[in-house]
Order: C-alpha cells, then sequence, then structure tokens
C-alpha cells in the first residue's frame, strides 16, 4: 500500500475529528444550495472532463468532491507516461504502480522480501556500485539508481509482464520527496481526472439527480469556530489562529462547504510545513553517526529498527549500538530488528556506561567500513541532569574518533503525547543538539495537529513519520501528503 493511503487511512482519528467539527460547524448556519447534476458516466473510455453548469461551475465541482461519481474513468494515458514501457501493457495491467517502477513503489516491498535479508552476521564487504559513491553535503539522495528505473524494454510485448522485482531495492526514507512530488506518474492515489465526459446517450438521458451541498458564509464567529476545531486536533493556539486568519484572507464573506474548507486548511497547512520538509541528510564522511535520544516509549528503538531496515535494504552498511543499557528489552528489541535486517547490533551489560559502549560501536563501525551508526539512548527525562551529562558523555567519546560526530541528533517525538511534544522539544533541544524531528504514531491519534504546531513554532526539519509498527510504517515526511490526510481531503 502506498504510504500516503496508508497515512490518510490511519490519520483517521485526526481527520474525522477534524470532519465531523466542520460538518458541524458549516452547518451552523449554512444553507443548503442545489448543485449542478453530476452526469452520469457512460463511457468511460472517453477523455475529457465532466460538463458542468458555467454558473455553478465551482459549486459542481464541489459536489463531485462530496460524492464522487463512482465509475471514475481510468486515467487518461497521457495522464501517466511510462516512458519505458509498452502503451499496450499499461493499459492492460491498469496498475500505474507495476508498470511504472519507481523510487515511490520501491518503498512498498513487502515486509516479508525484507525479513528474508540474511542473519546479523558481518556481511561480506561487497565493493559498493560505482552509484553508491558517498555524496556530497546536502546531496540528500542516498538512493542507489536501481535497474528498475530504467527497465530494458521488451523486444517483443508479453502478453503477461512480469513483475518487476523491486523487493530487493527499496529506497530508505532519506529518498527526497521532492523528485517524488515532481513526478505525477508516482501520484498513483491522486488521479488527475476525476470523471470521464459522458457518452451521448449519457448526455443525453443519463443525468444524475440535482444534489445539494451546504455552504456558510466565512465571518468572524465562523472563524472563532474553526481556530477551536484545530485547537482541538492539537495544533496549538498560536498555530491554530495563525491557519485560520491565512485561510480567510480574499475568502471572508464567502459561502463555503466543507470540501472548500479542508482544501483551504490543507494548503494552508502545507505552506506551514514544506520548509521543514527535510530528508535525512547523507554526508561524505563515514561512518555517519546518527544520535537517536526522545523520552521512553516515543519510538526510538524502533525508529532505529526501521532506518535500519531501511538503510540496509538501500545497501548501506549500517552498525546499531544499543546504548540504552537501562532497559533489556531495548536491547532485546533491537537485536531483533538487526537480526531481521541483517545489521550488527552491539550491546553491553545492563546498566553499564552508554559511554562505553557508543565508543566500542564507533570503533567496530569504523573498522567495518560502515555507512553509518544508529546510537539509541536512554530517554529518562526523570532525572533530567543525569540524561544531559549521559549524553554529552556519549557526544564527548565519539568524538574522540571523529570529532565531527554525531553528525545527526534525532529527536522522537510521539504524536500521542500532543502538546506535551512541544515541551520535548524545549526539553532535548536544551540538553542535546538537535538536528531533526522524526513523529511516531500519528496513526490511531486525534493530535495529528501537533506536527503542524511544532513545524511552526520550532522549524526543526522533520525527516521522518511513522505510522506504524512495521518496517514500511517510517517514511519520509511529505508535507501536501500530511495536509491532506490531516484534514482529510479527497482528491478526486
Ligand atoms: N502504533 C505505532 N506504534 C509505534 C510506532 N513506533 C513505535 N511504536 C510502538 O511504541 C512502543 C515503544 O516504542 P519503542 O521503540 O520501544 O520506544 P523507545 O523510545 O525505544 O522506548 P524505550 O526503550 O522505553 O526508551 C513499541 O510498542 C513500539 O512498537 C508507530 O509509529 N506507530
Amino acid at each position: 500500500m502506498a504510504f500516503f493511503k496508508k497515512l490518510k487511512d490511519r490519520l483517521f482519528k485526526s481527520s474525522s475529528k477534524i470532519d465531523e467539527g466542520l460538518e458541524a460547524i458549516v452547518t451552523d448556519g449554512g444553507v443548503e444550495e442545489t448543485v449542478a447534476p453530476v452526469p452520469e458516466v457512460q463511457d468511460p473510455s472517453v477523455d475529457g472532463v465532466p460538463e458542468a453548469a458555467p454558473e455553478a461551475e465551482s459549486a459542481a465541482t464541489d459536489a463531485q468532491r462530496m460524492d464522487p461519481v463512482p465509475e471514475a474513468a481510468p486515467l487518461p494515458t497521457d495522464e501517466a507516461p511510462a516512458p519505458s514501457l509498452p502503451q499496450d501493457d499499461r493499459e492492460a495491467d491498469g496498475d500505474e504502480e507495476e508498470v511504472v517502477p519507481s523510487a515511490d513503489d520501491m518503498m512498498e516491498a513487502p515486509a516479508a522480501a525484507v525479513e528474508a535479508v540474511p542473519e546479523a552476521v558481518d556481511p561480506e564487504p561487497a565493493p559498493l556500485p560505482a552509484d553508491e559513491a558517498p555524496l556530497a553535503e546536502e546531496t540528500l539522495d542516498p538512493m542507489p539508481v536501481p535497474e528498475t528505473i530504467q527497465p530494458e524494454p521488451e523486444p517483443e510485448p508479453e502478453p503477461e509482464p512480469e513483475p518487476e522485482p523491486e523487493e530487493e531495492t527499496r529506497a530508505p526514507l532519506v529518498m527526497p520527496r521532492t523528485e517524488v512530488a515532481s513526478s505525477p506518474v508516482l501520484r498513483e492515489d491522486r488521479p488527475a481526472e476525476p470523471a470521464a465526459k459522458p457518452g451521448m446517450l449519457g448526455r443525453l438521458f443519463g443525468r444524475a439527480a440535482p444534489q445539494t451541498v451546504v455552504r456558510r458564509t466565512l465571518d468572524d464567529e465562523m472563524l472563532e469556530q474553526l481556530e477551536e476545531l484545530l485547537i482541538s486536533a492539537d495544533m496549538g493556539v498560536d498555530t491554530a489562529l495563525r491557519v485560520v486568519a491565512n485561510m480567510a484572507e480574499g475568502h471572508i464573506g464567502r459561502k463555503l462547504s466543507v470540501a472548500e474548507i479542508k482544501e483551504l486548511m490543507s494548503a494552508e497547512i502545507a505552506r506551514i510545513m514544506e520548509p521543514v520538509a527535510r530528508p535525512l541528510p547523507l554526508y561524505p564522511k563515514t561512518p555517519q553517526v546518527v544520535l537517536v535520544v526522545g523520552v521512553n516509549g516515543s519510538g526510538k528503538t524502533t525508529t532505529i529498527g526501521k532506518l535500519a531496515s531501511q538503510f540496509r535494504a538501500a545497501g548501506k552498511k549500517v552498525v546499531i549500538a544499543a546504548g540504552d543499557t537501562f532497559r533489556a528489552a531495548a536491547v532485546e528489541q533491537l537485536q531483533v530488528w538487526g537480526d531481521r535486517a541483517g545489521v550488527p547490533v552491539l550491546t553491553a551489560p545492563e546498566g553499564s556506561d552508554p559511554a562505553s559502549l557508543a565508543f566500542d560501536a564507533m570503533g567496530r563501525a569504523q573498522a567495518d567500513g560502515a555507512d553509518l551508526l544508529l546510537i539509541d539512548t536512554a530517554g529518562r527525562l526523570q532525572n533530567r541532569s543525569d540524561l544531559m551529562e549521559e549524553l554529552a558523555k556519549i557526544v564527548r567519546v565519539i568524538r574522540k574518533k571523529d570529532e565531527s560526530a554525531p553528525h545527526n541528533t534525532l529527536l522522537v517525538l510521539d504524536a500521542t503525547t500532543g502538546q506535551n511534544a512541544l515541551n520535548q522539544v524545549k526539553v532535548f533541544s536544551d540538553i542535546s543538539d538537535v538536528s531533526g524531528l522524526v513523529m511516531t504514531k500519528l496513526d490511531g491519534t486525534a493530535k495529528g495537529g501537533v506536527l503542524v504546531a511544532l513545524a511552526d513554532k520550532f522549524g526543526l526539519p522533520i525527516h521522518a513519520i511513522g505510522i506504524g509498527e512495521q518496517i514500511d510504517d517510517l517514511d519520509a515526511f511529505d508535507p501536501e501528503e500530511f495536509a491532506d490526510a490531516l484534514m482529510g481531503v479527497e482528491r478526486t
């Protein structure tokens, strides 16, 4: 399943809360309007845009959003270019994901494929392919250009083309999302054309019954209600105010439906989040040391496991240091992830000095020629000064081996803590040099708006978001996808 689809499905607690709230706000004082009937689709093979009564064009669009025509036509072929495959294949298959091999597709390899990676033994140091040469600083694309991007065109189009062997070439989440976003074929969740032009008979007889939409005039009272709604989704007062104020610009006094408000808010949220959507940067210097911090239970261990698996699957050599020596369960959990991914996990006896383990792990990573060293840490905020000293010591000792380390300090935050996440950013920024955020557990929380507040307030890069416990439930952060998922925007 595409990550965006999962994100949308799993952010339902946040989006349905917003949805219900918006319905109530618009219905309260809104007026039901009849909109132009939606033509029934009779001939989906004909490309085109459905007709709309000119005087009610926007209303018709809204009605379609609210009640999409069920038999939407397939994408016109020129909307889904797949230059490397014959036209027939694309049409016959009807599945863009398979016929247009892409980096995004590769993120969707089933976990089973990843589990098939060999045991956690030190793998034979295979020579790195040319395309994995160290990247220049700020070059964000660690993804080797796999053969699947440019598949060999078949001399003779096969009637049943074999699916591409994508499992082995999954990209890590550090893949730059800008590239993905610029490629329309990757947006399989957002077909560009909602419906086809009806056939002739359809145009004559097949018009659906007139539909209605409720719209309410945007005024101060409604703005206040919208603000409260966003605050209830954990967006925080300041951010909610900003979103609503910007959204209101140019729309005061206009009649808006729920769908239109959602789209306006989604655009505003995406605009706020755009500057912080930055994949984890990769540096030419290896091993790149990534220190992972966060309170207990925020998802550090799981995030490290997912990162290690994704990087390993992308051909990177990874070493993990199980630096939370206070919790045996955390060490065991990391070992399970390490075994799955074929990544060595360095451990130390319970209660021993995590800095000493980090020092050894640094040595091991250097000796192994590892690309990445991921260091887990304890998250005992109960004793802040102890934790601060512990983190400072880890940094001191690894700098004995590389004075530029750690190259990233990732703060892992649990979305279910809502506004508390803001305090955690403050505290961890005080005690460590936080360079970026990962937000976990966006699935199953009605507090997803907190990520908008974080972006608005701190401006720290958001590298990735977690929406479940499986390997591929962590992906780079895409502001537009997130905003749409949070607001429950339906793009037809
Ligand atoms: N639903 C959901 N659960 C998650 C996600 N990420 C982590 N978890 C779960 O959250 C729990 C805590 O995750 P850990 O990775 O152990 O958190 P931690 O920060 O390492 O915790 P400590 O080891 O106590 O410091 C585990 O049960 C994970 O499976 C996520 O994105 N979604």
